[in-house]
């Protein structure tokens, strides 16, 4: 696909969709500033998660995957009053830019960042019986999606929205070539065949082809 045309689309999205928003752009220029990576989702996606959840009527979201905190304006934007974000993130300055930026954006009495290893911060909210969550925003390491999947399932009830972004990897997920695309290839296996779900992938338009998942629990 021509990776230019893919460009200009998504800039004539944005142009049409995607007004000026100062708590995100100063989130985006705190993050670059902090020499955090820049991946994290794109503004469009950001617009499409945050209605998504809305629409989902959420009132308790899970995020695994913060960085910067950028998704999360997004998702605790989505939430009522009474609403609130726990975001988990491995990295303890990542996660020191987040709660910046989140509270900045006048969220923080909403978005609780936890540090540490997903699946070890996902146990023990199992083990402590936290939950059930209304959605979920899966975007950490893509060699843990799989059991992300399994952990997050754990924590859903029937209606629970499962959101999980880099889902084709500019297609890399046709011929997994290596661990990540094949953790993700996987991922995706499961959400198709997991009974338990209802699923499916939509492709976005970024510098690559990619996709996230739009995936509703029926039943545990
Ligand atoms: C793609 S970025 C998240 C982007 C963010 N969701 C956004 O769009 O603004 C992935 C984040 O997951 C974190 N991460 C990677 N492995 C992790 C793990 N095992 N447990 C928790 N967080 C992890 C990384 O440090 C990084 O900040």
């Amino acid at each position: 696909m021509d990776a230019g045309l893919l460009r200009r689309v998504e800039g004539y999205i944005e142009e049409l969709f995607v007004p000026p928003d100062p708590a995100l752009e100063a989130a985006l220029e705190e993050s670059r500033k902090a020499g955090l990576p820049e991946i994290q989702i794109s503004p469009n996606q950001g617009r499409i998660l945050q209605i998504l959840v809305a629409l989902a009527g959420a009132r308790r979201v899970l995020e695994i995957g913060t960085l910067g905190g950028y998704s999360a304006i997004h998702l605790a934007r989505a939430l009522p009053e009474d609403g609130f974000l726990v975001s988990l993130e491995i990295d303890e300055r990542h996660a020191g830019v987040a709660r910046r930026n989140v509270e900045r954006a006048g969220l923080g009495g909403k978005v609780e960042v936890r540090v540490g290893e997903a699946r070890e911060l996902l146990s023990g909210m199992i083990r402590l019986g936290e939950g059930p969550f209304d959605a979920v925003f899966i975007d950490a390491d893509k060699r843990g999606y799989p059991e992300y999947l399994e952990l997050s399932l754990r924590l859903s009830r029937p209606g629970t929205l499962i959101l999980a972004d880099n889902l084709i990897r500019g297609g890399d997920v046709l011929e997994p070539r290596d661990e990540a695309a094949r953790a993700v290839h996987r991922f995706n296996q499961m959400l198709a065949r997991d009974r338990r779900l209802e699923a499916t992938i939509v492709p976005i338009l970024r510098e690559r082809l990619d996709g996230f998942s739009v995936a509703r629990v029926t039943g545990l």
